[in-house]
C-alpha cells in the first residue's frame, strides 16, 4: 500500500528538482550587515546579490530618504512590500531585505510561504552596539532622524521579536568579520531547520545536520555563566565534544553523568542534580544542557523547568528518536512508581541541535526503536513519511552508525527527521500544553506505555509505541473507523523496518488498568486517538468495553 502524501512539507528539500527561489532571503537590524554579509554568501555560492532597498531606488527613480520626505512611509512600505513579493517570486539569488521590511504584515505572509515552499530565511543576529554603530555611520536612514541610538534602541525592541518569529535561521554575529559571518550563513544553509513557535512559545529552532552541534554556545548565548552539562556515559564522546565547545566559548562546565535510559529519568536522580546545582552556585541566568537519548533530554528539561522554577536549555539528542520527537516540545518529566511520565512539565528548550553525526555511534536496535515514533507521524499527518519508510525499510532496518555518514541513507534520514519534527512542531505550536490538538501526537500511546510499565521500563519507548498503533488500529476497525487493509498496513510496515508488532506478556486487566491511568483518560472515561484515514486522527471517548478488550486479543496472539 503506497499512501499519499498530505501536508506539504517545510525546510529545504533534499535532492528535489524544483527550484525553490531565492536561494535565501536575510533579514536584520539596520546596521547588521545584511548587505555585506549577503553579498560574501552570494559571492560563496556563485549567485547573484540583490539588495531591496537598492531596487526600490532603481524602481522609484530616487534616493529612499528623499522618498520618504516626498511621499511619507506608508507609501514607502506599499512600494516595498509590492517589490519584496515580486522578487519573492522570480529573484533566483541571494536577497536581503531592508530594515523595517518583515514588519508589513503582506512581507510576512510571503516570507511564511516561502519558508513552507523550502526557503531559508535568515535573521541576521547583530550585537546591537555593533549594528548601531554601523548604521550611524554615513547617515542617510530616515528612520533614524533626531537621537539615532535611541530611534535604533526603540525600533530593535519592536522588530526583533518579529524578526526572531519570521526567519527560520538565526545567526548570530557579534564579533565577527563579514566574511566569518558569511560562512556561519553558508553552514545554516546546509542545514535543515525547523522553527517551532506559537502564541504561548518563545520561539526557537531545531537545527538538523551533520556538526551544528557546534551552534551550542550561539543557542546558550551570552547570559549564563555555568552549564550544566547533562548526559549518559554511552553518549560520553558526544558530550566531550559538547564540553570542549562550551568551555572555548568561555562557560564553566558541570559535567553531570547520570544513569543510563529510564533508570536515569527519576525524582532521585534528580534531587542528586539539585543538590549539586545547589552546591556549585547554579542562578537563574545559568544553564542546563540536556545530550542524550530521549530519557536524558526527558531529565535535563525537567531540571530546566524547576532548578529556581525555570532556567535557560538547550537539546542534543543523539538517539534517533531523541531527535525526532523527544527533544522538542518541550514535554519534560520522569517516571514515578504510578507510572509513565506522570510527572513533569511543559517546559520549552531555546533551541535543538539534532547532530545527526552523533548517529555514527547509535546501535541498530535504538535506532530502529526511533522509526517507531517516525512512523507515527506519518500514520497521523504526513503520509509522506510512509511513503519513504516503505521505500527505504530493507537500508533503515539494516542500519550500521559505523557506515552510516556519507552514506545514501544518511539523506534520507535528514529528510525523515525534519519531516517528523515538523509534524510535531505543527502540533505543538498550536497546542503547547495539550488542551486537544497536541494529543493526537499520543498515538499508540495510550497501549504503549502500559507496555513499558508491565516490562519495567526494559522494552524500548518506540517499540512500545509500535504495538500501540497496532493496538489501536485494530480498535478503530472494530469500531468502524478504518478497514482491516489499513491494520495489516500498520502491520506490515511496522515489522518491515524491524519494529515488534505484538505482545503477550500481560493480562487485559493490567493493561486496562494502566490505561485509565493515562493522561488522556479523564476520571473513569479511557480516550484513545484513532485514525479515521491515513494522515488523519480523531479522538475516540469512552470506547465499547468489549471492543477494548477485543482489540487486546487480536494483538496479543
Ligand atoms: N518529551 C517527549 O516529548 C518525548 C517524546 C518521545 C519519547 N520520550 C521519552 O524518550 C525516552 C526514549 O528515548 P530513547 O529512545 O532515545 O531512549 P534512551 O534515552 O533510553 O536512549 C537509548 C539508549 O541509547 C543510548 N544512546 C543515545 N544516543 C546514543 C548514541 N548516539 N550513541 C550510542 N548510544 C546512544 C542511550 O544512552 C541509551 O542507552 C523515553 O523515556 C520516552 O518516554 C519523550
Ligand atoms: O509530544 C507529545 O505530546 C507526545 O505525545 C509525543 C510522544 O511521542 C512522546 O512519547 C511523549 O513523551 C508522550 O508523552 P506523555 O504525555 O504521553 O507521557
Amino acid at each position: 500500500m503506497v499512501v499519499q502524501m498530505s501536508v506539504e512539507r517545510t525546510g529545504r528539500p533534499a535532492g528535489e528538482s524544483h527550484v525553490i527561489l531565492p536561494y535565501a532571503v536575510i533579514i536584520g537590524m539596520m546596521g547588521a550587515g545584511k548587505t555585506r554579509v549577503g553579498k560574501e554568501v552570494a559571492h560563496m555560492l556563485g549567485l547573484p546579490f540583490a539588495d531591496a532597498d537598492v531596487e526600490i531606488e532603481r524602481e522609484v527613480g530616487m534616493k529612499i530618504p528623499a522618498y520618504f520626505e516626498r511621499f511619507g512611509e506608508p507609501a514607502f512600505r506599499e512600494v516595498e512590500r509590492d517589490l519584496i513579493l515580486d522578487m519573492l517570486e522570480d529573484f533566483d539569488g541571494v536577497f536581503s531585505l531592508g530594515g523595517g521590511a518583515p514588519m508589513t504584515p503582506a512581507v510576512q505572509k510571503a516570507l511564511a510561504l516561502y519558508i513552507e515552499r523550502g526557503g531559508k530565511v535568515v535573521y541576521l543576529m547583530a550585537d546591537p552596539a555593533e549594528a548601531m554603530e554601523r548604521a550611524n555611520r554615513g547617515g542617510g536612514r530616515p528612520m533614524l532622524n533626531g537621537d539615532a541610538d535611541a530611534r535604533w534602541k526603540k525600533l530593535y525592541k519592536e522588530r526583533d521579536p518579529v524578526f526572531q518569529r519570521v526567519a527560520n535561521a538565526h545567526v548570530r554575529t557579534r564579533g565577527l568579520t563579514p566574511q566569518m559571518a558569511a560562512r556561519k550563513v553558508m553552514d545554516m544553509l546546509a542545514e535543515r531547520t525547523v522553527h517551532v513557535t506559537g502564541s504561548t512559545i518563545e520561539p526557537y529552532d531545531v537545527a538538523i545536520g551533520e556538526g551544528v552541534m557546534n551552534h551550542l554556545a550561539d543557542v546558550l548565548g551570552p547570559k549564563p555563566v555555568r552549564v550544566a552539562l547533562i548526559h549518559t556515559q554511552p553518549v560520553q564522546r558526544h558530550s566531550d565534544r559538547a564540553r570542549t565547545l562550551l568551555r572555548q566559548a568561555g562557560y564553566e562546565v558541570s559535567d553531570i553523568v547520570i544513569p543510563d535510559a529510564e533508570r536515569g529519568k527519576t525524582v532521585d536522580v534528580a534531587n542528586g542534580i539539585w543538590e549539586r546545582l545547589g552546591d556549585e552556585g547554579f542562578t537563574r541566568s545559568d544553564a542546563i544542557v540536556g545530550l542524550g537519548g530521549g530519557a536524558a533530554t526527558d531529565l535535563a528539561g525537567f531540571i530546566a523547568a524547576t532548578w529556581m522554577r525555570g532556567v535557560r536549555y538547550v537539546n542534543c539528542p543523539t538517539s534517533l528518536l531523541a531527535m525526532v520527537d523527544a527533544s522538542t516540545g518541550g514535554k519534560t518529566g520522569v517516571n514515578t512508581a504510578a507510572g509513565k511520565n506522570l510527572v513533569g512539565s511543559f517546559y520549552t528548550p531555546a533551541g535543538v541541535l539534532a547532530d545527526v553525526k552523533t548517529l555514527a555511534t547509535l546501535p541498530n536496535d535504538i535506532f530502529t526503536e526511533g522509526l517507531g515514533e517516525v512512523a507515527k507521524s506519518g500514520f497521523i499527518m504526513d503520509t509522506e513519511i510512509l511513503r519513504i519508510l516503505e521505500e527505504h525499510a530493507d537500508e533503515l532496518r539494516a542500519f550500521d552508525g559505523a557506515n552510516f555518514l556519507g552514506s545514501g541513507l544518511q539523506d534520507v534520514v535528514a529528510e525523515l527527521i525534519e519531516r517528523t519534527v515538523s509534524v510535531k512542531a505543527k502540533h505543538v505550536s498550536a497546542d503547547l500544553k495539550e488542551a486537544g490538538m497536541r494529543e493526537f501526537l499520543n498515538y499508540g500511546h495510550t497501549m504503549g506505555h502500559a507496555i513499558e510499565k508491565l516490562e519495567h521500563f526494559r522494552w524500548r519507548h518506540g517499540n512500545a509505541v509500535a504495538v500501540g498503533m497496532v493496538y489501536v488500529a485494530e480498535l478503530a476497525c472494530l469500531l468502524g473507523y478504518i478497514d482491516a487493509d489499513l491494520v495489516d498496513y500498520h502491520r506490515s510496515l511496522l515489522s518491515s523496518l524491524g519494529l515488534p508488532i505484538s505482545w503477550n506478556n500481560g493480562s487485559f486487566d493490567d493493561v486496562l488498568a494502566l490505561m485509565h491511568k493515562d493522561k488522556k483518560a479523564r476520571g473513569n472515561t479511557l480516550r484513545f486517538v484513532v485514525l479515521d484515514r491515513p494522515g488523519h486522527v480523531v479522538h475516540l471517548e469512552n470506547p465499547p468495553a468489549d471492543a477494548v478488550r477485543e482489540a487486546f486479543e487480536r494483538i496479543s496472539r
